[in-house]
């Protein structure tokens, strides 16, 4: 039998001033979870330009049809730039239902404006607000991105004082994200729609049909091995540093018990012999542990990572247990000096 799971629609609402970062986040989601969100098709009345396809990249109506479609309340919010006579709607309910209903959460990236209508809408969704560290910050941002005219950008920084201001209203967004360092966003953005994605996930398995779509499970379980693979390469990755720390300690050991009177050591660095001074070896030697036990927390922040991955993908909890780290300097050097009376 197929896993049942409830069908409850899933859909988030982003919002944010434009050069906040909301396509590079979502940008990163959709590598992360390729398969979990989806943007719902807007509806246009503007002509397709050429390679667009209908339904594709918009669903083409024409002014009649978009106007009853908004007179029947069929919109969760629109925009009409009136220059052209064009309406653009970012969501139509029906849009929004076709995402739900294959199982993944439909994304909708809307303005101030849409946050208001969509909130009035009784839609079930979850609002994030993707705020810029400050005013300056999202100027240069903007500047630095290079897509935009002088006007569009003083435009979109008027913009966003009012979005910013607007964000602080109580009841109108349920996460406010701060876009400084991306890790730590795109951290709180995943924290918030890991359960999402996760059930996501379920209710596709369970609209496949595991039974009569064999290349669904065989595609899951490549995705699997694909992970567990990572995590087997990040342990090895950690054995070998590990085996490289402890040569380095026991030639930082062999050099700290030598006698006082020997000033000069030979050190082998890459198959060569090099004589070098007890005060230079003893530098050399701290420089690349230091280098080494950087290497090995990375690689232990990657390996959690990985970890994390494979379980989310199998649907395991969280593990959650030691948070061993390597010893720093000064530590090893008072461990050495505790362990001298035994070596
Ligand atoms: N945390 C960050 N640190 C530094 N630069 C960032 C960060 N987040 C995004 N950026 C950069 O800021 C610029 C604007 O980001 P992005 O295009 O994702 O914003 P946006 O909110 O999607 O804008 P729009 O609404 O106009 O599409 C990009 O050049 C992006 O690389």
């Amino acid at each position: 039998m197929p896993p049942t799971v409830s069908a409850k629609p899933h859909v988030i609402v982003l919002s944010g001033p434009s050069g906040s970062g909301k396509s590079t986040l979502i940008t990163k989601l959709f590598e992360e979870y390729p398969t979990a969100f989806a943007f719902s098709i807007s509806h246009t009345t503007r002509s397709p330009r050429s390679g667009e396809q209908n339904g594709r990249e918009y669903h083409f109506v024409s002014r009649p049809d978009m106007e009853g479609m908004l007179n029947r309340g069929e919109f969760l919010e629109s925009t009409e730039f009136s220059g052209n006579l064009i309406v653009s709607s970012t969501c139509s309910k029906k849009a929004v239902e076709d995402v739900t209903r294959t199982g993944r959460i439909c994304l909708l990236d809307v303005d101030k404006q849409g946050v208001k209508n969509i909130r009035n809408s009784h839609l079930d969704a979850v609002f994030v607000f993707i705020s810029p560290p400050s005013y300056e910050i999202l100027e240069q941002r903007l500047r630095g991105r290079q897509t935009d005219t002088e006007a569009a950008i003083e435009k979109r920084l008027k913009e966003a004082k009012e979005s910013m201001e607007f964000s602080k209203e109580p009841g109108v967004y349920d996460h406010i994200i701060l876009n400084d360092q991306l890790d730590v966003a795109y951290q709180s953005l995943t924290d918030i729609l890991r359960e999402m994605a996760n059930q996501a996930e379920q209710i596709r398995l369970a609209q496949a049909g595991v039974h009569d779509h064999p290349e669904f499970v065989l595609k899951y379980l490549e995705e699997i091995e694909t992970l567990a693979e990572n995590v087997l390469a990040e342990r090895r990755e950690i054995i070998e540093l590990n085996k490289r720390r402890d040569k380095l300690r026991e030639a930082s050991r062999a050099v700290h018990k030598q006698a006082s009177n020997v000033k000069t050591n030979w050190m082998c660095l890459n198959n060569n012999f090099l004589a070098m001074s007890t005060r230079d070896c003893k530098r050399l030697i701290d420089r690349d542990f230091d280098q080494i036990n950087v290497e090995i927390s990375q690689a232990e922040k990657k390996l959690k990572e990985n970890v994390k991955k494979l379980y989310d993908a199998e649907k395991k909890p969280e593990i959650r247990g030691f948070n061993l780290k390597s010893l720093s300097r000064e530590e090893r050097q008072e461990l050495d000096q505790l362990l001298e009376p035994y070596t």
